[in-house]
């Protein structure tokens, strides 16, 4: 399979969230041109990306749904699990593992860190919090990859290098800075504020909104 680029593995994702949280009761087939109109994209666009992953709907039927999202999960690479950590256990850090672990994904929380000794040996949804002078060891022993950055701005970059150095593989990092990694190492950033002000200029000037009505913000 030819490599997907950036954009399409985002709609990608967010066509197995649809399948897997929208789909009408009673229904085990969808047309692109429904996933295209809750999704606010062209008909087109859903079939090309949906063929970029080798998958065509049926004329009559459309894309059984099933099949659609173990075919998703395979191209997301979903299909298996990645183990999880959050770091920094405030307020947002503690708000997601409760989020992700009620959804029991692939993506499984499987440590959270932090430096406050107040929250060092708790558990929070289940997951134990460990110190950071710990990263190394519990990465290695959960087979951890991927980490979700929820420190400080200023705390950041170290703790982003920490992880590196104990071989993390992806960083979703919500604290407001740029972080500088290695480039083997995926990142993504995503700070709330920009989705606002992005919101707040296309409803000043809505002659300026996007064909399909979506303001990605990345
Ligand atoms: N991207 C977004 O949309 C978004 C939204 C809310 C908050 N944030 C950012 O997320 C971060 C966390 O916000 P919060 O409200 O949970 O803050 P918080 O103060 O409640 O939590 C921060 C946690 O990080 C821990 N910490 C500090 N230094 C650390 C280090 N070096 N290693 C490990 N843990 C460390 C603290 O002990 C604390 O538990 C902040 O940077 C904030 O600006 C981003």
């Amino acid at each position: 399979m030819k490599p997907i680029s950036d954009k399409v593995i985002g709609r990608l994702a967010r066509y197995r969230t649809l399948l897997t949280e929208q789909v009408p009761e009673g229904r085990t087939h969808l047309f692109s041109y429904e996933i295209a109109a809750a999704m606010r994209l062209a008909d087109s666009q859903v079939r090309r990306d949906l063929m970029a992953v080798g998958t065509r709907g049926v004329p009559q039927h459309g894309y059984e749904i099933e099949a659609l999202k173990a075919r998703l999960d395979d191209a997301l690479a979903l299909d298996r699990a990645h183990g999880v950590a959050v770091v920094g256990a405030g307020d947002l850090g503690r708000a997601l593992i409760a989020f992700l672990e009620a959804r029991r994904t692939t993506l499984a929380i499987r440590a959270a860190f932090d430096v406050d000794p107040a929250k060092v040996n708790r558990v929070f949804s289940g997951v134990k919090c460990h110190a950071m002078a710990d990263l190394e060891k519990v990465v290695a022993a959960e087979g951890i990859t991927l980490a979700i950055l929820c420190v400080p701005a200023a705390a950041a970059q170290p703790a982003a290098d920490a992880l590196v150095h104990a071989g993390i593989r992806g960083v979703l990092n919500f604290a407001p800075v740029a972080l500088r990694l290695p480039v083997q190492v995926a990142l993504e950033e995503l700070v709330i504020t920009t989705y606002l002000e992005k919101l707040a200029y296309f409803t000043t000037h809505p002659a300026k909104e996007r064909r399909n009505g979506r303001h990605d913000a990345r």
